[in-house]
């Protein structure tokens, strides 16, 4: 894909679907919260608490001033004694309510992070294959990765400060108003230009972000896409383009980033001037009805310290603007995909068919990939059990679909898929996955052991059950001679199989799951002789004794299946046993001319 599928709203209705988007992230904040909103509750308590004790500081120095002071030059130091010792208590107070504040706001982001973490990947791995070939990996590595770190960010300490950083202002504001009303309305008066200037900030930091969000995602995903296509980069000599093409998006998401910080440094520069000639209105006004008498000097000092305190959260909060504007339009993309359904719905009333014989059946499909052409027209195919069916045709002519539609990958647009009489669309998932087994032409193995590999096939299976499977597909030597056996570790650490090698094993592990329906998709990869020949043994070995749809590569394999079909343009043309087919002298008769006269080329 291109960096311009990036989730952009560029329609019309891009406000709607930002308000849909808003709903579904706060639907999803909720389920978030609703396990953990005991530690918030305490959360919230914890701020709560450790604000007021913050704010009762000011009030306490007016009272020392005011009251203590004169008493103890009369002689009396007991107040000054218990303004101290208070103002000690609530400082330690403060700090150990601040502390706990943290622990539990990290218990809580914590939690949150880690449900959040496996419903995005349980989620992902539930959805159909049609959304995974839509949605491309970079896409889902920045779910998984940048997006749960934006959310991450405002977690860890954003979520506590803004909260903080409200109340602090609101209690500053309202213990100044009391203690005396018209320093208050100095604040107030000074309130106007502070909001002006957040709803600047605000504003320009939104459309700043989202440009750096874009920026980043751009480069994340110009980034997996090379490095997953890395083989064709190198093959075809396309480094300095790419390179070209990844600097420039570098260059960009730098520049973007500049911009914010270009954007923080007016912000907090406003703030300081605004908070600095607030506390000197203070002082200045509260001064002059001081020395009128008018104004007690400990207040005096008390509105000085609360002026200061009033402004100084609002830095941090912008700050954190920032990370809660990321976060949430992470959470609106995480929202979005966990909002995906699978196109290929579990049924509601699963049929159960746990001993399927493997009678396979096409009623009239059609199917197109979503809303794209017709790739099968009406598709009418009865397969009985036991049969071996090669797919044969030309590039694109739909084999690799029918293939898809007996494992359910995807859904026909009209008429049924059936096996034994019943619709995969209402079979049991598990019962489905057990009847019918796909092998792949890339015979992916995953990291761990050859064993575990073939394990797969059958969960449980017994080191006799995988190593029988192996023997009977004719691997059980290779993987004897592995430096460990069947515990050979397979990943990129341990030893590389040859693709044939890896084919083999894909055998074995179908082998062992032994499935009614084999629905293989032959490597195009031609191998070695010897390793043809085994490749060959083992492929009879596992297609006997079962249905077999096989997407044919080789004339042996063709040669020697029970009947072959021939499909171009998303239809079966010819239908027969291949010896016929070589008689009637079709397309079928002209494609095996053409393979004989390669192989004796060959
Ligand atoms: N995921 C997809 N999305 C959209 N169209 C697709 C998709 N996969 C295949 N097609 C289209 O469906 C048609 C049939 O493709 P299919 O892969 O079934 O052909 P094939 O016979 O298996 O070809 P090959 O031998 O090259 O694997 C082609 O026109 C192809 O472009």
């Amino acid at each position: 894909m291109s960096a311009t599928t990036l989730d952009h709203p560029t329609a019309d209705d891009a406000r709607e679907r930002s308000r849909e988007a808003r709903r579904r992230s706060l639907v999803l904040l909720r389920s978030l919260l609703h396990p953990v909103r005991r530690p918030v509750w305490l959360t919230v308590a914890l701020v709560v608490g450790s604000q007021v004790a913050a704010v009762s500081g000011p009030a306490l120095v007016a009272y020392g001033i005011d009251h203590a002071l004169p008493a103890l030059v009369d002689g009396n130091s007991t107040p000054v004694l218990a303004v101290a010792a208070t103002y000690l208590v609530i400082a330690v107070l403060g700090g150990v309510l601040v502390a706990a504040t943290v622990r539990a706001s990290a218990r809580v982001s914590q939690a949150i992070l880690l449900d959040l973490r496996r419903r995005v990947f349980r989620h992902t791995q539930r959805l159909s294959l049609e959304f995974h070939e839509r949605y491309t990996s970079g896409r889902i590595i920045s779910r998984q990765t940048s997006d749960l770190d934006a959310v991450r960010e405002l977690l860890d300490g954003g979520v506590t400060t803004l909260a903080a950083g409200v109340l602090s202002m609101v209690l500053t504001a309202v213990s100044l108003a009391i203690l005396d009303p018209r320093s208050g309305l100095v604040l107030l008066v000074a309130v106007v230009p502070g909001v002006l200037l957040s709803r600047w900030f605000q504003r320009r930091s939104r459309a700043q972000y989202r440009r750096n969000r874009t920026a980043a995602a751009r480069v994340i995903v110009r980034f997996v896409e090379t490095m997953t296509g890395i083989r064709a980069v190198q093959a075809f000599r396309r480094e300095p383009q790419v390179q070209a093409a990844y600097d420039a998006l570098s260059e960009q998401y730098r520049e973007s980033s500049a911009g914010s910080i270009r954007l923080n440094g007016w912000f907090d520069s406003g703030l300081v001037l605004i908070g600095n000639v607030t506390v000197a209105t203070v002082l200045l006004v509260g001064g002059l009805r001081a020395l009128e008498g008018d104004l007690a000097v400990g207040v005096l000092a008390a509105a000085v310290l609360y002026a200061r305190r009033f402004f100084s959260p609002l830095q941090q909060m912008a700050m954190f603007y920032n990370s809660f504007q990321s976060a949430t339009a992470a959470l609106e993309k995480v929202a979005d995909l966990l909002a995906e359904e699978p196109s290929v719905p579990d049924p509601e009333h699963p049929v159960r068919l746990p001993h399927a014989r493997g009678d396979v059946r096409f009623d009239g499909v059609t199917f197109g990939y979503g809303d794209g052409p017709t790739v099968l027209h009406r598709l009418d195919l009865h397969v009985p059990p036991g049969q071996t069916v090669a797919l044969v045709g030309a590039t694109g002519a739909g084999k690799s679909t029918v293939a898809k539609l007996l494992t359910r990958f995807y859904d026909v647009r009209t008429g049924a898929v059936t096996i034994d009489g019943v619709d995969v669309r209402d079979l049991d998932p598990v019962d489905l996955r057990r009847a019918v087994v796909m092998v792949t032409q890339e015979a992916y193995l995953f990291s761990g052991s050859v064993a575990a590999n073939i394990a797969l096939g059958r969960p449980g299976a017994t080191r006799g059950e995988v190593e029988a499977a192996a023997r009977a597909v004719g691997v059980h030597d290779l993987v004897a001679s592995l430096p460990d056996g069947y515990d050979t570790e397979v990943d990129k650490r341990g030893v590389r199989l040859s693709a044939g090698q890896r084919q083999l094993v894909s055998f074995a592990r179908a082998f062992l799951a032994d499935p009614a329906l084999l629905v293989l998709d032959e490597a195009t990869s031609s191998l070695d002789v010897p390793g043809e020949l085994l490749v060959q043994e083992g492929l009879g070995t596992l297609l006997a004794d079962r249905t077999a749809v096989v997407i044919a590569h080789r004339l042996s394999t063709v040669m020697g299946a029970d009947r072959v079909l021939v499909v171009e343009g998303g239809r079966v043309v010819e239908d027969g046993s291949p010896g016929d087919l070589v008689a009637a002298g079709g397309r079928f008769a002209a494609l095996h001319e053409d393979w004989q006269r390669s192989l004796d080329r060959a």
